[in-house]
């Protein structure tokens, strides 16, 4: 049965030779001599160093091709045109689901033919030397970003190839990005990343992991982002990591942007262990984008402005050609140029916003709520509790594709465009709580002359691409 203790240096071990035989590329992963490799990388590519020694915002981009010339050529043109702080690594699908022969023959097929039919880089199957060559000729630290459910063997690749900073989670990494794979086996795969990520720690490499706060991307209520967000961090805290970022997804109105913002510091600081350092990511909207342009821009720079003032440790840039998918090597550094321009005229003014402080407590009182049903469901355990929680939907995440949520959460926005929750399903929050979403929501109702009903809720899925921010009626 799993349970929220670290794992011992046998298990680790043990698991990482079962790991072995995955790829061949895994036979040259040898810790003991990574760790010496890290200790001769210099500081501006130590990725939690440079993360938690900023004074302003950093921004980071998404990006991944499948050769290892074409990979470096994207990451120093969106370190040198975008002016990125951080750098990514975005790898394929076929890597996320562990199909690393597939994944081989998309990158033979890219080396032969120049056709990138991979949507990502496959750094397994680069292998640690691959890796290596990535770090040492891009200008800055890197993270990998994928959204891979058991991800022990990319961890054990790329943080022996130099990688400093590892997205994901069990839960993050799940709901969102599966269908049937099993909570407890993604937490356990899960603590294996955190007992390795831990381990280096101990041996000086300090690796920063960032749970994935975003989610399903579209109109995920704060409080269940947080407070999963959390949960993540407290089952890596339990496997040693020091290093942890806590991210969420931009709904769009900026009070509660900036609410959602503070709250997930504040909460991370008081939940995880005084020796863990939290950092914050805001990610640009991640849901459905205008496709013109322009519009895209307009959406880019709102959550620039987002950022300025609630001022997150980090953000992840959009590109105004995401309506079209994997933007190009120019639209996806112009994202960056458009948010820090944002960011940069508007971080030294001095500007109040009315209803942020009242926002901020609403959405930790609710994010409170959630994180102590976990507590409690597992007798204290998290990842009993974790279980427990989604098995009952105390927890849950609206539009899941996972068998493991129950899906039975509906958001919608407010008559100001706050998401708030329509149908709360078996959601850990009591009935004070759910009034007050409930008077939001009718406010709109009376102002839409409808009822509340799913309607609103789809019309508000496509509220922001089709240029809007709330799903009016037409
Ligand atoms: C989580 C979804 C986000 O990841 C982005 N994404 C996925 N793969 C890549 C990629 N290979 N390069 C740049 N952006 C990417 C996609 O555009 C979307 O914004």
């Amino acid at each position: 049965m799993v349970r929220d203790e670290q794992l011992t240096e046998s298990e680790l071990g043990r698991i990482a030779e079962s790991l072995r035989d995955d790829w061949p590329t895994a036979q040259a992963v040898d810790f003991e001599e990574s760790v010496e490799y890290h200790g001769s990388l210099p500081d501006e590519k130590r990725f939690a160093h440079v993360l938690e020694s900023a004074d302003k915002p950093l921004l980071q981009p998404r990006a991944g091709v499948p050769r290892l010339d074409k990979q470096v050529e994207l990451l120093t043109h969106l370190w040198e045109e975008g002016g990125a702080d951080l750098l990514p690594t975005t790898i394929d699908s076929y890597t996320r689901d562990n199909e690393y022969a597939k994944a081989q023959e998309g990158l033979d097929e890219a080396r032969e033919s120049g056709e990138d039919t991979l949507n990502g880089f496959p750094a397994v199957n680069h292998g640690v030397d691959g890796c290596r060559e990535l770090v040492e000729r891009v200008p800055g630290p890197i993270e990998v970003r994928h959204g891979t459910p058991d991800a022990r063997l990319l961890a054990m690749v790329t943080f022996a190839g130099g990688f400093q900073s590892f997205e994901g989670g069990p839960i993050s990494y799940n709901i969102p990005y599966t269908k049937s794979r099993s909570l407890a086996e993604t937490i356990e795969h899960w603590q294996f990343v955190d007992r390795l990520t831990g381990l280096y720690t101990e041996f000086g490499v300090r690796i920063n992991r960032e749970p994935f706060g975003p989610l399903t991307g579209t109109l995920v209520p704060p409080s269940i982002a947080i407070a999963i967000g959390v949960v993540e961090g407290l089952l890596a805290a339990t496997q040693g990591v020091k290093s942890l970022t806590l991210g969420y997804g931009q709904v769009g109105n900026l009070v509660q942007d900036v609410a959602a913002l503070r709250a997930l510091r504040a909460l991370g600081e008081e939940y995880l262990p005084d020796d863990v350092t939290v950092t914050t990511v805001f990610h640009e909207w991640m849901g459905g984008f205008p496709p013109d342009e322009a519009r895209a821009n307009g959406v880019i720079s709102l959550g620039g402005a987002t950022a300025a003032f609630a001022r997150p440790d980090k953000v992840i840039t959009k590109s105004p050609q995401e309506f079209r998918g994997v933007p190009t090597m120019e639209a996806n550094a112009a994202g960056l140029r458009t948010t820090r321009q944002l960011i940069d005229m508007l971080i030294e003014q001095d500007v109040t916003i009315d209803g942020i402080d009242e926002e901020q407590a609403f959405i930790e009182r609710s994010a409170r709520s959630l994180l102590d049903s976990v507590v409690s469901l597992g007798d204290g355990d998290v990842a009993q509790g974790t279980l427990r929680a989604f098995e009952t939907g105390a927890l849950d995440v609206p539009f899941a594709p996972s068998q493991s949520a129950k899906g039975a959460v509906l958001p919608a926005r407010d008559d100001k465009g706050r998401v708030r929750i329509l149908e709360f399903g078996e959601l850990a929050l009591d009935d004070e709580i759910r009034e007050i979403h409930r008077t939001h929501l009718d406010a709109r109702a009376k102002t839409e002359g409808r009822a509340c009903s799913f309607r609103m809720v789809a019309d508000d899925v496509d509220a922001i691409s089709d240029g809007r921010l709330i799903g009016r009626p037409k």
